[in-house]
């Protein structure tokens, strides 16, 4: 059982379903739905209407029965519910290949926020929109960078500790590091890698380790 902010004791089944709900509900938040049945719903999550009901009676009145819920309301409460803000607003440094990939894609699943804006320097990007999202001059980051951002995704060629160091005088504290350069960050900071090539050597070696076993 977990106790929710109405006071009430949660089950457990309930509260792990909490972050299924969220999901679908900022998909529909996103293409602009504004109400939604538990029928709707149900239908998005693979979830019974019966239980969706049971599960949202523990979450306060969410309105009148038969005219559906408020989607914007359920996403405010949710987002209480599991104490987390999915509404990161993360920047891309790097407008080139992998960024732009990252870019179209922008949709995070629904759940942690979305890039809002892009750095580079290459002066011919610079002023562009790549799929919705506006490229700034990298030497305009300290004016630029939204107010309340911490993470940032690098996808930078060159001069990365130079950025790095930027980024961090600016209140970047996590940052996604796809670059594979060894780069040092003060305390505070989080850095978390992405390299395929290495996840792809590692497969190879483990997969030819367990192929001698046999
Ligand atoms: N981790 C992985 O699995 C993986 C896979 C592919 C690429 N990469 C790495 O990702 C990075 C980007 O690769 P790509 O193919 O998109 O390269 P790219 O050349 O297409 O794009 C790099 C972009 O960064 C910009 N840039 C470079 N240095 C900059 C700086 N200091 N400040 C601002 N902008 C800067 C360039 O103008 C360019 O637009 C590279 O470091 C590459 O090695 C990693």
């Amino acid at each position: 059982m977990t106790t929710n902010n109405n006071n009430k004791n949660v089950p457990k089944a309930t509260f792990q379903r909490y972050p299924v709900y969220l999901k679908a509900l900022r998909k529909l938040k996103k293409h602009g739905v504004e109400r939604v049945m538990s029928k709707e719903l149900a239908e998005l999550v693979n979830i019974e209407p019966t239980t969706i009901r049971r599960d949202f009676s523990f979450l306060g009145n969410l309105g009148k029965q038969g005219y559906g819920y408020s989607v914007d309301r359920l996403v405010d409460i949710f987002n209480q519910q599991l104490g987390v803000d999915f509404d990161e607003k993360i920047i891309l440094v790097g407008a080139g290949n992998l960024g732009r990939a990252l870019m179209n894609y922008n949709k995070w699943d629904y759940v942690v926020g979305e890039i809002v804006c892009a750095f580079d320097r290459d002066e011919s990007k610079i002023g562009m929109e790549l799929y919705g999202v506006p490229v700034y001059s990298i030497d305009e980051l300290e004016e630029r960078i939204p107010s309340g951002c911490h993470i940032a995704i690098l996808t930078i060629t060159h001069g990365v500790q130079n950025t790095v160091d930027r980024l961090v005088e600016c209140g970047i504290t996590g940052i996604i590091d796809f670059t594979s350069k060894h780069f040092n960050v003060p305390k505070g900071v989080v850095v978390k890698s992405v390299d395929v090539v290495s996840s792809i050597q590692e497969l190879v070696f483990e997969s030819n380790s367990m192929n001698k076993k046999a």
